[in-house]
């Protein structure tokens, strides 16, 4: 019986913004969402303060900062506006991610291998007021390898491409992403980096990723946001808690073997 480190989850709020631009009001508020994932057991928040402003604003990113009690994610394009906001809201976290006007979503990692002289200085200034740094990358050994070379202290796994393929019953691919996953987090950890996981991932996914030894904070939203709309956002938060550490203890005690199916 191994006893591994506590997962951390981190809830994404992105997707209450989304709604509540949809009418340009006020509601539903997002750090409302994120007051009530916390007390339902969330240990941290993640939102992404977009260049096109789509769902998080401004203004939602600077009240998170001051009214949440736990630690706030702030996810952002390696862009000069974008690192004078995050110097000024202070949060525990930066994650850098790669941006598209016309994407729908994240749709890939960060090509820290391509861009790591413009994003150096990027890391550096952030890693110099205190903000621990990650960088949203693929599982892929090259990126890592430049993720650790960059000094980022954390890397964290883009898994769109292996959930969509779960989700879509594409078993070949799913088993090819989630072999990529698995030995990206153990290259990751092994380079000293800590590792966290995030993009698409509901319940089941988050089970089975759970019982990576090397990982250590998932961050999810939009699947959460979309159950919190049947059963409530405290309920979605227990449940996908509860996923998260039945995938850790299935670990812990030796029972390997659903990590072997995608
Ligand atoms: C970087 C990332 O994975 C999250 O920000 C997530 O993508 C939610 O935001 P979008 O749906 O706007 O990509
Ligand atoms: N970085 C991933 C994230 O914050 C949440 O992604 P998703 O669950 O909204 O796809």
């Amino acid at each position: 019986m191994v006893t591994l480190p506590p997962l951390r989850l981190g809830v994404n709020v992105d997707h209450v913004a989304t709604l509540r631009n949809a009418r340009g009001g006020d509601r539903p508020d997002p750090v409302r969402a994120a007051l009530a994932a916390i007390a339902a057991g969330a240990d941290g928040i993640t939102a992404h303060l977009r260049e096109d402003r789509r769902h998080i604003r401004d203004d939602d990113m600077a009240r998170l900062k001051a009214e949440i009690s736990k630690p706030l994610n702030f996810e952002m394009a390696a862009t000069v506006d974008m690192l004078k906001i995050a110097l000024a809201t202070r949060p525990h976290a930066v994650c850098l991610v790669p941006e598209r006007r016309e994407e729908l979503t994240t749709e890939g990692g960060l090509d820290v291998v391509g861009q790591h002289n413009a994003l150096a200085p990027f890391i550096a200034r952030l890693n110099d007021a205190g903000i621990r740094v990650s960088l949203f990358i693929a599982a892929d050994p090259a990126q890592i390898e430049m993720a650790a070379r960059l000094r980022a202290p954390v890397i964290e796994i883009h898994t769109g491409a292996w959930c969509d393929a779960v989700v879509d019953g594409h078993a070949a691919k799913a088993k090819a992403e989630w072999q990529r996953i698995v030995a990206g987090a153990a290259l990751a950890r092994a380079a000293g980096l800590e590792v966290h996981a995030g993009h698409g991932l509901d319940y089941e996914t988050a089970e089975k990723i759970a019982g990576l030894p090397e990982i250590m904070e998932l961050n999810i939203g939009y699947y959460m946001i979309g159950e919190a709309l049947f059963v409530g956002l405290p309920e979605t938060v227990r449940t996908m808690r509860a996923a998260m550490d039945r995938g850790r203890k299935n670990l812990e005690s030796g029972d390997l073997g659903r990590q072997g199916k995608a």
